[in-house]
């Protein structure tokens, strides 16, 4: 169980500020969701948290090692990362765009073991891909390709799982399929970090919020703290309301 944070973070990028000191936790065992504006920082974030993106000054931890010193393998063994938007750049199978999600767990030579081919077809059933599995990923739909890239992703259970917009382009049965697969990950002690436009989602299922706007933290803590009517109207500059019935929570937004 390891928490990953990140410690007054700046980044420009094409020249202008979009992180301006931004510091926040992702704690073990919980699953936060990262909510902002377009534009607001949301995916730079994760590429900094995840490693991809070097801020210009301040540093991301992942439990007390500062995760500039881990080492590339290493770090691609630990830590799973979506994209917003993946894309599919050749024709190769479904099956084999999840497999590519254990490379780093590859023995140099021989066959697979027996346990990544369970993990592959787990990954397989678990995103509603059985029937996908010999298609080759450029020819299939966007929300296909988006279930096919989140098999990947968690397809190696790694400790990080950091995901940019995981459920966008998901029917409702695979998006909240999906949340609720993350929810489990985050249940099972994974630290699991997912940006998301889709509120009343991230209420059914997100245990933390982080909240940006124009590269500043606006608000972080607990969801059923932090996730009120006022602090939503001033992230979004919408009138907005919790409403809570027998079912649960949910936004309404005007
Ligand atoms: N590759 C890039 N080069 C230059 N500027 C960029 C680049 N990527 C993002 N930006 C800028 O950084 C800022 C933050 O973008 P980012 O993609 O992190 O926002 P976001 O919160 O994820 O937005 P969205 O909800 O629209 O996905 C924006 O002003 C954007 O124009």
């Amino acid at each position: 169980m390891i928490d990953l944070t990140l410690d007054t973070i700046h980044l420009a990028r094409g020249g202008r500020s979009v992180l301006n000191g931004v510091s926040a936790s992702f704690r073990a065992g919980r699953l936060t969701a990262l909510i902002g504006p377009n534009g607001a920082g949301k995916s730079s974030l994760l590429a900094v948290a995840a490693g991809l993106l070097a801020p210009d000054s301040g540093e991301v931890w992942l439990g007390r090692e500062p995760l500039a010193a881990i080492g590339r393998k290493a770090l691609a063994r630990r830590r799973a990362y979506l994209p917003q938007s993946p894309r599919a750049d050749w024709p190769i199978s479904v099956e084999r765009v999840v497999a590519l999600g254990l490379t780093a767990h590859l023995p140099a030579f021989g066959d697979l073991p027996a346990h990544l081919h369970e993990a592959i077809e787990q990954a397989l059933a678990d995103h509603d891909l059985l029937a996908l599995r010999d298609r080759p990923a450029t020819g299939l739909s966007g929300g296909e390709l988006a279930r096919a890239m989140l098999a990947r992703a968690t397809v190696a259970d790694p400790e990080l799982l950091i995901v940019d917009e995981p459920t966008a382009g998901l029917d409702p049965r695979h998006a909240i399929d999906a949340a609720l697969r993350l929810r489990a990950r985050a249940d099972a002690g994974r630290t699991v970090v997912m940006a998301i436009h889709d509120l009343d989602l991230a209420m059914r299922v997100a245990d933390d919020v982080v909240a940006l706007r124009d590269g500043t933290m606006v608000a972080a803590g607990p969801l059923v703290e932090v996730m009120t009517g006022p602090m939503l109207e001033r992230l979004f500059d919408v009138r907005a309301r919790i409403v809570r019935d027998d079912e649960g929570a949910s936004i309404r937004l005007a």
